[in-house]
């Protein structure tokens, strides 16, 4: 039932269980949420725990600006979180995505982009760059052109050339910087518009 503040469910439209190096291997309990496009990728955790390493990979070229995907299986996030994706100016627009796509890393240099812009949300969708997207691509995008205040920030380890750094959110980068890089959502350029 959506909220009278947010366009979004509370909860995944389709159920989803997040899947970890853990319970991919030896049970095979994952199952690609779109096997056409593109597949998680999982590391195996170095100290016991589960890591942040695994990542996205494309399963097929994409063409320059094509949409990859929408976000399909999209929920209102409980808060804020390491794998929320912002998306509008309030303190609850946060998303959850339950879907492959939250293996999406960060990059300096992203492979794709969030577009987050129109009023509706059924057209919300991933898109690859001018560059497009081979086979075997990592699908990255510029956290910062979604998040304005990350709830966990963390060096980056893109390896790009213009690295960063430490990825805490829009607040923290320039204007300029955000748009050498990657779209930029609305609700980030209104934020950054009345920044103090
Ligand atoms: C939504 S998750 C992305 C999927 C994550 N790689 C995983 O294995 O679960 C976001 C987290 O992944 C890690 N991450 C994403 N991009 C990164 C990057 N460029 N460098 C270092 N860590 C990154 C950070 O820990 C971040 O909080």
């Amino acid at each position: 039932m959506p909220t009278a503040l947010s366009p979004l469910p509370l909860n995944a439209p389709q159920q989803w269980t997040k899947p970890t190096y853990s319970n991919t291997h030896g049970g095979k309990t994952y199952r690609p949420t779109h096997p056409d496009l593109f597949k998680v990728e999982f590391t195996p955790p170095q100290s016991g725990g589960e890591e942040y390493s695994s990542r996205l990979v494309a399963v097929r070229d994409f063409e320059p600006n094509e949409r990859i995907t929408k976000l399909t299986n999209i929920s209102l996030a409980p808060e804020k979180a390491y794998s929320s994706v912002q998306f509008g100016k309030g303190q609850r627009d946060h998303l959850e995505l339950n879907s492959d796509l939250l293996f999406m890393n960060h990059s300096c240099s992203p492979t794709a982009e969030i577009h987050l812009t129109s009023n509706n949300p059924d057209q919300w969708e991933v898109r690859t760059t001018s560059k497009g997207l081979k086979k075997g691509d990592a699908i990255t995008f510029f956290y910062p052109s979604t998040e304005w205040d990350m709830a966990q920030g963390f060096q980056c380890a893109c390896g790009s050339e213009n690295c960063l750094g430490e990825i805490k959110g829009a607040k923290h980068i320039s204007l300029e910087e955000l748009e050498s890089r990657s779209y930029v959502n609305e609700h980030i350029r209104q934020l950054k518009e009345t920044q103090v």
